[in-house]
C-alpha cells in the first residue's frame, strides 16, 4: 500500500520533503497540498510535476478521502490546529518541529491521540536518525564510556532572517538539542540557566547572540549548549559526551581534504538542509515503512513533542529571568511508555 500524503505548508522544508517523498523515498506519494499562500501551493505542484490537488485550507485537505497521512510543514503556531484536525479524522501525521508552540498545545495533541487509541503522530526530530548521533547513542548504551557526566554541544548557523528573535534561539534552534540529548543519555531534564556572553556585532539590535544554556539532568549530568546563529563561517553542529571511562564526539561532516597554496583545508557546510539530508530521508522513510508495516509510526512521539515544549518554555523563562528555572514534566502515560527505536537503515 502506498501512503498518500497531503502537505500543509509548501515553504522551505515542505518543498524539501515533497521532493524526497516524490523523488527519493519509496512507498509514498503526494496527492494533496495547501498553503495560506495558494500560489506557492500551485507552484509546487508544477515544480515537482505532482498529480496532486490544491486545497484551500488544512481542514479540507485533512478531510480528503484519498489522504492517508498529513505532512505538517507550516509555521509553528499553525501546527496544533492541523495535527488535531488530522487526529480527528483518524489520519497519520508527520509534523515538523515544534509539535505545538506551547506545552498546553502539545498536551491537547497527546490527549487527542490517546483518546483515538493508537499512535498516529510522528514529530520531525530528525537528529535521532543522523548516523553520528546514532553512533554516539550506541557507544553510550553499550557502556563504552561509562556513565555520562557532561555534554558540550554547539548549534551554529552562519546567519538568520531579520525576524529571528532571542526566544527563537530556543524554540527554533536549541529545540533540536533539547530533543536529541535526553534521548541520547536516557535521562530527564531538571533545570536550566542561560548566560548571554558578549554579543556579536553581526546580530541585529533585537537579537541576543550567542547564548549559552546550562541544563542539568535528573541524574546530575551537566549540559553546556551554545547557540550562535550569526557565526558567519558555516552551519556547524558539535556534540561531545564526557563519560567516566572515556569521551565520544560527533564526527565532522565528511569533506575532501585539499592541499593548495601552502594550506591544508576541509570544507564546512553552510546549510542545515545539507547537514541532515540523510537524516531527513531516513525519518520520513521510517514513518512510511512503520505505518505500512505496523499501522503506527515508529519515530519521535507526541510525548517527545511535549517534553520539548516544556523544556523550551523553561529555557525561554530562564532567558528572561537570568535565574535557574525548573523543568517539570507530567508523568509519562503508559500509552507512550514504549521506547521508540528509530530505524536508520
Ligand atoms: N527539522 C528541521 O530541521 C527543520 C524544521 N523546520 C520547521 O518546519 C516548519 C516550516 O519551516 P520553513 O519551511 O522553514 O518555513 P517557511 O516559511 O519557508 O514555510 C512555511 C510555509 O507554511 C505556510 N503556512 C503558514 N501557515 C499556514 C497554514 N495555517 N496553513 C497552510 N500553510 C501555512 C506559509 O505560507 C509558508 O509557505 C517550521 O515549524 C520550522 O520550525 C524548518 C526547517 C528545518
Ligand atoms: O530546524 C532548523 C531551522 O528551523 C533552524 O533555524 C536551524 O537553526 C536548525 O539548525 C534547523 O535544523
Amino acid at each position: 500500500m502506498t501512503i498518500r500524503f497531503g502537505v500543509i505548508g509548501t515553504g522551505a522544508i515542505g518543498r524539501e520533503h515533497i521532493r524526497r517523498i516524490s523523488q527519493t523515498l519509496s512507498g509514498g506519494e503526494i496527492v494533496a497540498v495547501t498553503d495560506v499562500n495558494q500560489e506557492a501551493a500551485k507552484q509546487v505542484v508544477e515544480q515537482f510535476k505532482l498529480d496532486a490537488s490544491v486545497y484551500p485550507d488544512d481542514k479540507s485537505l485533512v478531510a480528503a478521502e484519498n489522504v492517508d497521512a498529513v505532512l505538517v510543514t507550516s509555521w509553528g503556531p499553525a501546527h496544533e490546529q492541523s495535527v488535531l484536525a488530522a487526529i480527528e479524522e483518524g489520519k497519520y501525521v508527520f509534523c515538523e518541529k515544534p509539535l505545538a508552540v506551547t506545552a498546553e498545545g502539545c498536551m491537547n495533541i497527546v490527549e487527542a491521540e490517546m483518546k483515538h487509541g493508537k499512535r498516529l503522530v510522528q514529530v520531525g526530530f530528525m537528529r535521532r536518525y543522523d548516523s553520528g548521533y546514532v553512533q554516539l547513542k550506541e557507544a553510550i548504551d553499550n557502556n563504552f564510556i561509562g556513565e555520562p557526566l557532561m555534554i558540550r554541544c554547539a548549534h551554529r548557523n552562519p546567519e538568520v532572517a531579520e525576524n529571528y528573535s532571542t526566544d527563537m534561539a530556543v524554540t527554533d534552534t536549541l529545540i533540536h538539542e533539547i530533543d536529541v540529548l535526553h534521548w541520547l543519555i536516557n535521562d530527564d531534564y531538571k533545570s536550566v540557566q542561560v548566560v548571554f556572553p558578549k554579543k556579536t556585532k553581526h546580530a541585529l539590535d533585537h537579537l541576543q547572540d550567542p547564548q549559552i544554556f546550562t541544563i542539568e539532568t535528573e541524574s546530575g549530568v551537566s549540559i553546556n549548549a551554545e547557540v550562535f546563529v550569526n557565526c558567519k563561517y558555516g552551519y556547524d553542529i558539535q556534540c561531545e559526551v564526557i563519560g567516566e571511562e572515556g569521551i565520544v564526539k560527533l564526527p565532522e561532516f565528511p569533506s575532501i581534504v585539499m592541499r593548495k597554496d601552502a594550506k591544508l583545508s576541509t570544507n564546512v557546510l553552510m546549510d542545515w538542509k545539507d547537514r541532515f539530508i540523510e537524516a531527513y530521508d531516513k525519518e520520513i522513510q521510517d514513518f512510511i515503512d512503520s505505518v505500512r508495516e505496523t499501522g503506527e509510526p515508529n519515530g519521535p512521539t507526541a510525548w517527545d513533542g511535549y517534553i520539548a515544549a516544556v523544556t523550551s518554555d523553561a529555557c525561554v523563562k530562564a532567558q528572561q529571568t537570568g535565574e535557574k528555572e525548573a523543568i517539570v514534566l507530567k508523568e509519562r502515560p503508559a500509552f507512550y511508555s514504549k521506547n521508540t527505536e528509530c530505524k536508520t537503515v
